[in-house]
């Protein structure tokens, strides 16, 4: 049986998905929000027109400790508290995060804080390009799984394959990781110049030179060479960075076109590019895209500002 803790968007998704398959366990931080998705099989505050199958069961509270896959489909900046809380119930079992982005408090990704934080368990990782509601709705999708522990990796991988979501599987967690958590630093600053009318030919400077410096970070940390070339790097990046079903992008919008935007909304990018930009800078590798990023998420730039920065950099070979 597999366990999927956080029931927003994409856990709630995964569960959908992945009932189909076996019987799921959706585990709720808010039990009136556990009860009321028990009562009407559906998740009213996140994909509130998607029926879940009677296979899964919805909890709140306590879990159950096993050796079976926990997914942890929570906010990156949410995680490191999360494991310190179930650290017990989430040890000597594969444990699956489901989110993107950097710590900012400790500068890890995901794979790092569960290895710190759950001694005993196997991190691994899904990542890649998918909505949660084209999950939801079966439509067909392919992600990376990543677990530097092949024989893990491989079950997990036959494991959460279902019939419309594909997985393909790496051993490189390094990689995968620091692909979902870039490219939403990278939809940002896209969204951001669509946003403030800097045109499509920005957008595509912005993912070509921000695919550049994801991948100039990557290397450096130890990501294999060929990883940010697949799902979790440049599939996600196109993704994110092109349509506004993406909450990055959106956000990035909302700074071009100085509206404001619900803070509520899950938007990783932000936190991830300040964690990003502290590592990047400590380690003297140079990401203009993402100092540029956080300039704006702080407020110290605008846009237009933002863009001379990086227009009139000293110029340099591709
Ligand atoms: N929504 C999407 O299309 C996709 C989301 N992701 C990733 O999944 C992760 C989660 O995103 P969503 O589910 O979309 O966000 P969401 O905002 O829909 O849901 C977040 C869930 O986490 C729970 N949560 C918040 N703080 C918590 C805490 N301290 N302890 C336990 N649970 C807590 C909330 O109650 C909520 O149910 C993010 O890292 C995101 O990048 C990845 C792929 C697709
Ligand atoms: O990660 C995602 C798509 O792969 C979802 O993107 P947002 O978090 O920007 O909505």
């Amino acid at each position: 049986m597999i366990t999927i803790c956080g029931a927003g968007a994409f856990g709630t998704a995964l569960a959908v998905s992945l009932a189909k398959n076996e019987p799921v366990t959706l585990w709720a931080r808010d039990p009136d929000h556990a009860a009321e998705i028990r009562a009407t099989r559906r998740n009213a505050r996140r994909l509130a027109d998607i029926d879940l199958p009677e296979n899964i069961t919805v909890i709140s509270g306590p879990l159950t400790a096993g050796t079976d896959p926990c997914l942890l489909a929570i906010p990156m900046q949410k995680l490191g508290g999360f494991l310190t809380g179930f650290g017990d119930s989430l040890a000597n079992r594969p444990l699956v995060a489901c989110c993107k982005g950097v710590d900012l408090a400790t500068g890890l990704g995901p794979t790092g804080l569960i290895d710190a934080a759950c001694p005993g368990s196997t991190a691994a990782i899904l990542t890649g390009p998918s909505f949660a509601r084209d999950i939801a709705l079966g439509l067909p999708t392919a992600l990376t799984l990543a677990c530097a522990d092949e024989s893990t990796g491989k079950t997990l991988q036959s494991a959460l394959t279902t019939p419309n979501l594909r997985l393909y599987r790496t051993t490189d967690t390094i990689g995968a990781e620091l692909g979902g958590a870039l490219k939403n630093v990278i939809a940002i600053a896209c969204g951001a110049v669509i946003g403030a009318g800097l045109g499509e030919s920005a957008r595509a400077a912005l993912m070509t030179r921000g695919f550049a410096e994801m991948n100039r970070l990557a290397h450096a940390l130890g990501a294999q060479p060929g990883t940010l070339a697949g799902l979790a790097g440049f599939g996600d990046l196109a993704l994110t960075c092109t349509s506004d079903q993406s909450r990055n992008y959106r956000f990035g919008l909302s700074i071009g076109q100085g509206t404001d935007f619900d803070p509520s909304v899950t938007v990783e990018g932000a936190a991830t590019a300040r964690a990003v930009l502290a590592r990047a800078t400590a380690m003297k590798i140079d990401m203009p895209i993402t100092h540029a990023v956080t300039a704006l998420v702080n407020g110290e730039l605008r846009v237009d500002q933002a863009m001379d920065m990086l227009l009139s950099r000293p110029l340099k070979e591709e």
